[in-house]
């Protein structure tokens, strides 16, 4: 049996999400499988960011329960939290459609700031970071060794003074990703990585999520318009159009499924052999 209906990082039920009159979510349930790699895909405006949205606590649902079972057992039910505490608590991180670095800070920096939580709980709360507490030291000792653990893995050591701003725009990519693990998360939820990128770069990125599902364990959901990179390092696959999913499975499976090649191709259900035999698929 697969590993999101045995063992599921999250589930997703009935989830419905309203602006005003129309519905961007209607009625969605789905779960993401602990330790896979699962793409969510669907053609333009299907409503995967607004999913992301709702995990990640930037919009409250109208309607529905999205639950985090982290590791230790423990649930959360993320409708109900803020979003710092989805990050704090429940370990789910994110990253964004455009880039959301702090350009004028260096490449360390940024990665420190995404662990300011555990530093300003360590200072008490400044005074014993000003009054040079140890257990501030050992905490920001660790947040730099972390900081610089990461940045050893994208390849950007050498260059952790440098301003972010002045990375391309794939290292850039690559450094939000670090920065989001740099805050320790069970499911990395990823709002398509690798828009913008060149072969190469798309490459890099894919095996650095390939290194952190295997080696640091760590579920991810990510939003994804390449095909390439969702047939090649994805588990799961959960296909969603206007605000409904049209097909749950594995790569193979919902690439064969007709109903997702209409979606795409725009054709109703019953011309879809007619537009394979004439697209040659
Ligand atoms: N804050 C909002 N207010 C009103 N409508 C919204 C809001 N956010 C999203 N929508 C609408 O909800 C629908 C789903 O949008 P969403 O951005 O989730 O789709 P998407 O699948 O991520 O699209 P894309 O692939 O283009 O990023 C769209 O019709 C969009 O206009």
């Amino acid at each position: 049996m697969s590993s999101w209906t045995n063992n599921p990082i999250l589930t997703i039920e009935h989830l419905t999400m309203r602006f005003g009159g129309l519905v961007a979510i209607g009625d969605l349930s789905f779960n993401v499988g602990r330790g896979d790699i699962t793409a969510l895909i669907g053609p333009n405006g299907a409503g995967k960011t607004t999913v992301f949205n709702c995990v990640t606590g930037f919009y409250k649902p109208t309607e529905g329960r999205i639950v985090m079972h982290r590791s230790n057992k423990e649930k959360f039910l993320l409708e109900r939290m803020p979003d710092f505490k989805i990050s704090a608590k429940a370990k789910v991180a994110r990253t964004f459609q455009n880039i959301r670095l702090f350009g004028g800070m260096t490449l360390l920096e940024n990665l420190m700031v995404a662990q300011h939580n555990p530093l300003m709980l360590a200072s008490g709360f400044t005074i014993g970071g000003i009054f040079g507490v140890a257990s501030f030291h050992k905490a920001e000792k660790e947040a730099v060794d972390r900081a610089r653990f990461w940045l050893d893995r994208i390849g950007l050591l050498e260059r952790a003074d440098a301003p972010a701003a002045d990375l391309p725009y794939g290292d850039q990519r690559r450094l939000e990703i670090a920065r989001a693990m740099c805050s320790g998360p069970e499911l990395l939820c990823l709002d398509e990585p690798a828009a913008g990128l060149n072969p190469k770069e798309s490459g890099e990125l894919n095996s650095l999520l390939q290194y952190i599902r295997a080696e640091q364990g760590t579920s991810i959901l990510l939003i994804e318009h390449d095909m390439s990179v969702v047939m090649e390092i994805s588990d799961h696959v959960v296909v969603l159009d206007y605000g409904e999913k049209i097909s749950d499975g594995t790569p193979e499976e919902v690439k064969n499924d007709p109903k997702v090649i209409a979606a795409y191709l725009g054709v109703p259900d019953e011309e879809v052999d007619l537009v394979e035999q004439e697209v040659g698929l």
